[in-house]
């Protein structure tokens, strides 16, 4: 069938809540039960699965550092020439197959994931990416599952978009085609539903993709590339290579077939991809599109007329949750000295008081940090601030290696607003204020505006109606996603699609209509039904007399 179809309408899947004697946390627990021994963690091109000839790396749950999960290996040049092989052979078939058979891949995947795969995936995701269960719920199922059936629907929509004008005898179309080549996505350590969106958003526009997964994600990374499969996506339309990236990046983006790149990470990886595609543009049979979604340096802005209570909350979940490592997490606060006489006992306590370790202890508020790099990385921005005079430990700051890279939810307070604490994204637990004089609201949100290169998210906390609006009219374009008393965490696909400019990314929003067209290069189609047979025109006629 070709045309007309209307996909089921997306809903966003409920949140499971895990608690004591539900049937969700009985299936958790005999997931996480059920990983035992390493697995192998692939290359998979053209549907065949290999083992890269790179070096070998492992996957380890970062909250117990010895315990091994998989085994994978560097992708290699050659599987970089063999992936562009495999992508090119099944480009003809996938895009000329008609959108409702692609699209029902992606809406079974998330069947199956709601249904059978969720607890495995889940857990797969608690122990490689060292998520509790509330915060793996919410990405590895939620999202990812919202991220598939809304995507089917926008694309839908978009695909329905035609020419609004047809002239006398003429009939307008517009042929939605994929880009011709190939779509490289990258993807980030901390989401496994980015790294499941970020290959298949272009996939269900009709684009061949492939997927360099984050080696610290790879555990789950091969979980959903075999969902996918289960769910029938063909051979070669997505091929995952395993690995760090430069050595395959050499060969893909030098490829006259590159056709686009989907990355999520950081803005540092963000600036060199684009820099090459740059150097390189003249290779390409079409201009690349590129679509990134990078770092930030997240704020939360309270005004005098705050609720306390909601700012302690605001900051803890906001800062705190999945240790920070989420790119919206609350990282710079800014505080008027009248509510910081009450919150900051409260914030100290309320920060002390979480609870760090296992995820399979499901008491625990947060775990580790993802690896060795990222806690060496906290280690020296913790060891720092304790030696500047300009700001203080008001709670957290320390470290612990010995089991796992965990790193203490830490609140620093600093008197100078343009120190890194304030414009460095530290990617943890880390969270700094600023403390500014009440009559000081306008130079402060000036200050926020333009302290750090990143506009991600950012919120206000405030009962003054007036507050609220001249900080959404300030902080316009600091941040792609704003929230208005609530924490800057926590986007949900259809709801608040997420994204941010400046530094911080394309602002293509994921799990949104604008990103799907990105991946889509329009053709129009003029058809002419009594075309004319005559050359001149009607002011070439002779004057009469
Ligand atoms: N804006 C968003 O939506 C969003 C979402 C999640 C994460 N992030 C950002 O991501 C960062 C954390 O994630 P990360 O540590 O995985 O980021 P990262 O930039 O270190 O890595 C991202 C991906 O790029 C790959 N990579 C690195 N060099 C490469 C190369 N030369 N060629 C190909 N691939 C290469 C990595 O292996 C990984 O797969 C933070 O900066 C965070 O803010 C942003
Ligand atoms: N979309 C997520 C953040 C993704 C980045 O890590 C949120 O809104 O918290």
């Amino acid at each position: 069938m070709t045309g007309v179809s209307t996909p089921p309408t997306p809903v966003n899947e409920p949140v499971l809540g895990y608690a004591p004697g539900s049937p969700e946390r009985a299936s958790i627990r005999q997931a996480l039960a059920a990983v035992t021994e390493p697995v192998d963690l692939p290359a998979v091109i053209g549907g065949r699965a290999r083992r890269p000839a790179g070096a070998e790396f492992t996957v380890c749950a970062p909250f117990d550092h010895q315990r091994v999960l998989g085994r994978s290996a560097e992708s290699t040049a050659a599987d970089a020439h063999a992936a562009i092989d495999a992508a090119r052979a099944a480009a003809p078939g996938w895009r000329d197959l008609d959108f409702d058979s692609r699209a029902a891949v992606l809406l079974r995947a998330a069947d199956l994931l709601a249904g059978p795969w969720r607890a495995r995936l889940n857990a797969a995701t608690m122990l490689g990416q060292a998520k509790t269960v509330q915060q793996a719920e919410i990405d590895s199922a939620c999202e990812l599952i919202d991220f598939w059936r809304f995507n089917v629907a926008f694309a839908r929509q978009l695909l329905a978009e035609q020419p609004p004008v047809n002239a006398p005898g003429v009939w307008n179309r517009t042929d939605h085609r994929p880009l011709e080549g190939f779509v490289y996505a990258i993807t980030p350590f901390n989401f496994t539903a980015i790294a499941g969106n970020l290959p298949t958003a272009p996939a269900l526009m009709g684009n061949v993709v492939i997927w360099k997964p984050s080696p610290t994600q790879q555990f789950a990374a091969s979980l959903v590339m075999d969902l996918l499969t289960a769910a029938g996506l063909p051979p070669g339309v997505i091929n995952l290579l395993p690995g760090s990236g430069p050595e395959i990046s050499e060969v893909l983006l030098a490829s006259e077939h590159l056709a686009g790149i989907h990355f999520t990470g950081s803005t540092r990886v963000f600036q060199q991809l684009w820099a090459t595609v740059g150097a390189n543009i003249a290779r390409y049979r079409g201009y690349p599109r590129i679509v990134g979604e990078t770092g930030g340096k997240d704020f939360v802005v309270a005004h005098p007329s705050a609720d306390v209570d909601v700012l302690r909350t605001a900051l803890v979940r906001g800062a705190f949750e999945y240790s920070g490592q989420k790119c919206s997490a609350a990282s710079r606060a800014y505080v008027p000295q009248s509510l910081w006489r009450t919150l900051r006992d409260g914030l100290a306590d309320a920060t002390q008081a979480l609870t760090v370790g296992s995820v399979e202890d499901f008491g625990n508020f947060t775990s580790a940090v993802i690896d060795g790099r990222s806690f060496g990385r906290l280690r020296t921005a913790l060891d720092r601030a304790r030696s500047v005079d300009s700001v203080q430990v008001l709670a957290g700051g320390t470290v612990d290696d010995a089991v796992g890279w965990y790193v203490r939810p830490t609140v620093l307070v600093g008197s100078d607003p343009r120190d890194e604490i304030f414009t460095t994204e530290y990617f943890g637990p880390v969270l700094s204020v600023f403390v500014y004089p009440d009559d000081g609201f306008g130079d402060i949100l000036t200050e926020v505006d333009a302290a750090t290169p990143y506009a991600l998210t950012g919120s206000i906390i405030a009962r003054d109606v007036d507050a609220v609006a001249r900080a959404a009219h300030d902080l316009r374009f600091a941040a792609g996603n704003f929230y208005v008393n609530d924490k800057p965490t926590g986007a949900v696909v259809g709801q608040q699609p997420f994204g941010g400019a400046r530094g911080s990314g394309t602002n293509d929003k994921a799990g949104s209509m604008a990103n799907l067209a990105r991946w889509t290069s329009p053709r129009s189609i003029k058809e002419t039904f009594v075309p004319p047979t005559t050359v001149d025109y009607p002011h070439q006629a002779p004057d009469p007399g």
